[in-house]
């Protein structure tokens, strides 16, 4: 028997996407982005100072083949990571049309996205007035706040406040398909946001918005007022059976760890554990001692993006991957005869690039536990096809 553990690095794009011009942040289109690249070489500059310093520093990631996967997507060089690869390595290319969290893990598992997403307009209201309504009267307030996009961490700031005085949710979206609410924890409930984000994700899901993401934050001032980590996305469910439906159908467990649990709406997956990355990263780490023969792990560390890709804080980002490496290294020396430990990512967010919105690239898919070997550039599919592969699972028959 063997063990599979996916960990996708939220964000972790690796540049050379062939679409990546029919994807933008405000105008400016995503042809040349490339995450990991940018920050490797803004850290050779000496630009990335803030609480590190030099060269990329990311031995065990590039040991696997990370530096080399950044070439083989891009053409471009990442300084600092030019190790000869002793694990299995190459490049993943999308082909669903988002360039979404949602869209590139169900890809990962198996099943590209086979519709278009509904994006709200960038203006104000960007809401239709039939949905404000809608979402009034399952908040039971007279109206809500924003109605436009934004920065979820900027709009807090401004309108946390008049949220407090108010009592309205506030409301908005970005570049992806979503629909996002920020509410008090206390001010307005946790518990009731999260109601008022299932009570209106069937009406959003049936406009094919991809999710509803609750945004609970506490503090009391615009200063003070910060996000939590009871974040929850109310996401539509994958169209076809993905890896994780697969696996359980064949009798084995499936363990999620972050987001993934609401990023497939809990389809083929037994447990879920949540929290910070640091402690996530605690999981995994507990999961390579506890998971069972035959079983599928799924992780998702999600700050690379929320913290770092979407705040465009190189520094931030670097010192993320920096601490990844350091974490992960352990992990792998940790791992059994049989383990198979895939890195990847599933878009890119590169802090260097303009707007505040992910970046349409490739990803790595970096293969821990197998010893060495090249992938070559292959479909995201192509992982959900070789976790399958290695559980035993025939595809094509499950
Ligand atoms: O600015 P915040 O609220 O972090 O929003 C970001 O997070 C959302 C979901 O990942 C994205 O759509 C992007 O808008
Ligand atoms: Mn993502
Ligand atoms: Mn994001």
């Amino acid at each position: 028997m063997a063990r599979v553990f996916l960990a996708v690095m939220d964000s972790v794009g690796i540049g050379g996407a062939p679409d990546a011009d029919r994807f933008f942040n405000g105008k400016t289109p995503d042809t040349g982005a490339n995450t990991l690249a940018h920050i490797a070489q803004a850290c050779a500059r000496g630009k990335v100072e803030d609480g590190r310093s030099g060269p990329l520093h990311l031995p065990n990631l590039d040991a696997l083949g990370l530096g080399a996967a950044v070439n083989l997507a891009s053409g471009e060089d990442a300084p600092g990571l030019e190790a000869e690869p002793t694990g299995t390595w190459g490049a993943a290319t999308e082909i669903s049309p988002g360039k979404d969290t949602p869209s590139g893990h169900w890809e990962l598992a198996g099943v590209p996205v086979p519709w278009d997403w509904h994006y709200f307009p960038d203006t104000t209201p960007a809401f239709p007035a039939e949905l404000t309504r809608k979402v009034c009267a399952a908040a039971g307030t007279d109206g809500i706040l924003g109605n436009c996009h934004a920065s979820g961490t900027a709009i807090i700031k401004e309108l946390g406040e008049a949220h407090i005085a108010t009592g309205q949710p506030i409301c908005y979206t970005s570049a992806d398909s979503v629909f996002q609410i920020a509410a008090h924890e206390t001010h307005f409930g946790l518990e009731r946001l999260l109601q008022l984000c299932r009570d209106i994700a069937p009406v959003l899901h049936a406009m094919k918005v991809g999710r509803v993401i609750a945004r609970p934050f506490l503090g009391e001032t615009p200063d003070t007022f910060a996000r939590t980590s009871n974040r929850r996305d109310f996401a539509i469910a994958p169209p076809a059976p993905t890896l994780c439906d697969r696996v359980q159908a064949a009798g084995r467990p499936v363990h999620a760890i972050g987001k993934i649990g609401d990023i497939f709406s809990m389809r083929g997956i037994d447990d879920v554990t949540k929290g910070t990355d640091d402690k996530l990263m605690q999981d995994l780490s507990a999961a390579i001692d506890t998971a069972e023969e035959g079983s599928l792990t799924f992780a998702n560390f999600v700050e690379f993006d929320s913290l770092y890709g979407h705040r465009r804080d190189i520094s931030g980002y670097a010192r993320a991957l920096e601490w990844f490496d350091r974490e992960i290294g352990q992990v792998i020396a940790k791992l059994r005869e049989g383990d198979m430990l895939i890195l990847t990512a599933d878009h890119g967010n590169d802090p260097s690039w303009s707007g505040t919105d992910h970046t349409r690239e490739r990803v790595p898919v970096l293969v821990a536990g197998q010893g060495p070997g090249q992938l070559g550039l292959i479909p995201f599919t192509g992982v959900a096809h070789m976790a399958a592969r290695h559980l035993d699972i025939d595809w094509d028959a499950s």
